[in-house]
């Protein structure tokens, strides 16, 4: 794994107008396996009709980013992935999701299962009130691991995978309120870990955090894809042209375009694609 990211990687792409022509396929992507296939996805609210139509192949061991303005339907989409949903009254769900070939809405589908292989960070750090060694363990214990020697390597190998052993090896009794925020959603990311997730969904991660933190997150993003694939949603351009491979534009509820995150910011092929990311509107 690599800890680098090289400076030309920190620039954003050139936002330039489109010439509209076929997107051509990324090598990358079409060496890629499909993680996660969604297949003429509608969600409801209620009566509210969240997500329409949605086809979208995510390919494993890739970044793939959702953008897109405020209330478009990106966070609805992400938690589809691992039916965070419903844990809502009233949503409804039609279509077909599937991870590595298997119906994650399948009535026989075991959701805490699913929910340890599709893990999630959100938006605001949210360790829980107890020491940092504990927060990583809660999950691995609720899963039968008692073992001291074994949950003292969890703690080592995933604070490691996210970048935050050295920083608090040295307090790892000590409450996880104690540390920063960037810290704290370090954190997060190593309990998601400690579970063995194939997947991690990402919300607006970076949100809270300050620039440092920020680089630090994405810096991570790109050390953990070679081993999980991710899927951010996130509010910031930059930030989806720094770390994704593939990206979503959601508008009004539909996935308006998906491409290489190359051709989504320098050659859309939807207009209102190349104005939002043109910083036109949203
Ligand atoms: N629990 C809910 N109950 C009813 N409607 C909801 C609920 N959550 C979201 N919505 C509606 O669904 C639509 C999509 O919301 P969603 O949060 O997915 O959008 P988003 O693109 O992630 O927005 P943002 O960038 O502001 O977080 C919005 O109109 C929102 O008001």
């Amino acid at each position: 794994m690599t800890n680098i990211v090289s400076n030309e990687k920190q620039t954003p792409p050139a936002l330039s107008r489109p010439v509209v022509k076929p997107p051509t396929p990324d090598a990358n992507r079409v060496a890629s396996k499909s993680k996660i296939v969604a297949k003429d996805v509608d969600f409801y609210y209620g009566d509210f009709h969240a997500l329409k139509k949605i086809n979208i192949v995510v390919p494993e061991h890739q970044v793939t980013a959702l953008i897109g303005p405020s209330g478009c339907g990106k966070s609805t989409f992400l938690r589809t992935l691992n039916r965070m949903n419903d844990l809502i009254d009233g949503t409804r769900l039609t279509g077909s999701i599937t991870l590595d070939g298997q119906d994650i809405y399948d009535r026989t589908r075991d959701v805490v299962g699913l929910r340890k292989t599709v893990g999630m960070v959100f938006q605001k750090p949210n360790p829980f009130p107890m020491s940092i060694y504990d927060n990583i363990c809660y999950g691995p214990r609720i899963h039968g691991i008692r073992n001291r020697k074994m949950l003292d390597e969890t703690v080592e190998r995933t604070l490691r995978g996210a970048a935050l052993w050295e920083e608090v090896k040295d307090k790892l009794h000590k409450s996880a309120f104690a540390l920063s925020g960037g810290q704290q959603q370090r954190l997060c990311i190593a309990r998601v870990l400690a579970v063995e997730p194939d997947v991690i969904l990402m919300d607006e991660p970076c949100s809270a955090l300050d620039p440092n933190s920020t680089f630090r997150i994405e810096q991570l993003m790109e050390d953990l894809r070679g081993h999980y694939t991710i899927v951010i949603v996130t509010h910031n351009m930059q930030q989806a042209a720094r770390v994704s491979q593939q990206t979503g534009f959601f508008l009004r509820g539909e996935l308006r375009e998906f491409d290489d995150t190359s051709t989504i910011f320098t050659n859309p092929s939807d207009e209102e694609t190349e104005a939002y990311v043109s910083g036109r509107f949203g």
